[in-house]
């Protein structure tokens, strides 16, 4: 559903993401991950359409996503990492924008009190967005990623703000949509939300792909037991420990 081929951008003589190559299929949850710069954020917002590709392509369902129609770009639905919302508008404002931007049926509009029920947002909808706290924008970022019913999502830190109970739903839910056959490409620096949920993973460190492919065969290949070992060993940071003995003799 979704293929990136050797994907670029450069920023004047910068390289933020440097020949990209992935799939995200249906019915799978994709894990993009890398330290702080390493391309992930610049990548999703080619993804979604917001900056031109330096290079490269991006095809969604075999078509070039510069030659999709935006009616068909609601295919894919997008949280994004930043909190930029309509603050002048209430929750419920912002979502009846959106019903109009995607031309939602009275049946996919007739769902949005179950979403804001679900997640614990009915209150707050009719309050300003300027009101709103970092987990609360969030979740409305969620659901206005779900009305139109997309077959593919793309996250960036969905679970970021999110409160326990907040966090085990998303995942729950998350589970639910590939089980329906939902693609979802997850930008995240949480380690163990990746681990519980992606089926593949791609590790990106300043802009290339350093490791990529299925959770277990990468822990195989670094001869690993989690995750997170796998994330140092392949960025070359396995020295953790002893950098902080080295530190903290000083303490
Ligand atoms: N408009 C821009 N002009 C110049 N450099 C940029 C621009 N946007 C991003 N960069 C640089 O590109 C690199 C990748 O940034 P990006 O935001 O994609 O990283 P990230 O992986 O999302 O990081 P984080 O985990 O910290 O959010 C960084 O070095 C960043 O400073």
């Amino acid at each position: 559903m979704l293929e990136v081929r050797q994907l670029s951008q450069r920023f004047g003589t910068f390289t933020a993401v440097d020949r990209v190559s992935f799939t995200v299929t249906a019915g799978q949850i994709v894990g993009l991950l890398g330290p702080n710069g390493a391309g992930k954020t610049t990548l999703l917002s080619m993804l979604v359409g917001l900056l031109p590709p330096t290079s490269g392509s991006i095809l969604l369902n075999g078509e070039e996503l510069q030659r999709v129609p935006s009616r068909k770009k609601a295919f894919f639905g997008f949280v994004p990492d930043s909190q930029d919302v309509v603050d002048h508008l209430t929750g419920l404002e912002y979502l009846q924008f959106l019903r109009h931007i995607y031309r939602l049926s009275e049946e996919q509009w007739n769902l949005v009190g179950d979403y804001l029920a679900l997640l614990r947002l009915e209150e707050k909808a009719h309050h300003l967005l300027e009101t709103y706290s970092h987990g609360q924008r969030k979740k409305l970022q969620v659901i206005a990623a779900l009305l139109h019913q997309p077959r593919l999502l793309l996250l960036d830190e969905p679970l970021s703000g999110l409160d326990p109970e907040m966090t085990i739903l998303v995942k729950r839910l998350l589970r639910r949509l590939r089980e329906r056959g939902v693609g979802v490409l997850i930008s995240t620096h949480d380690l163990l939300m990746a681990q519980d949920l992606c089926d593949e993973v791609i590790l990106l460190h300043q802009g290339q792909v350093v490791a990529q492919g299925a959770q277990q065969a990468l822990l195989e290949h670094y001869g690993v037991a989690n995750l997170e070992e796998a994330f140092l060993q392949a960025l070359g940071l396995a020295q953790q420990e002893k950098e902080l003995d080295r530190v903290l003799a000083r303490f």
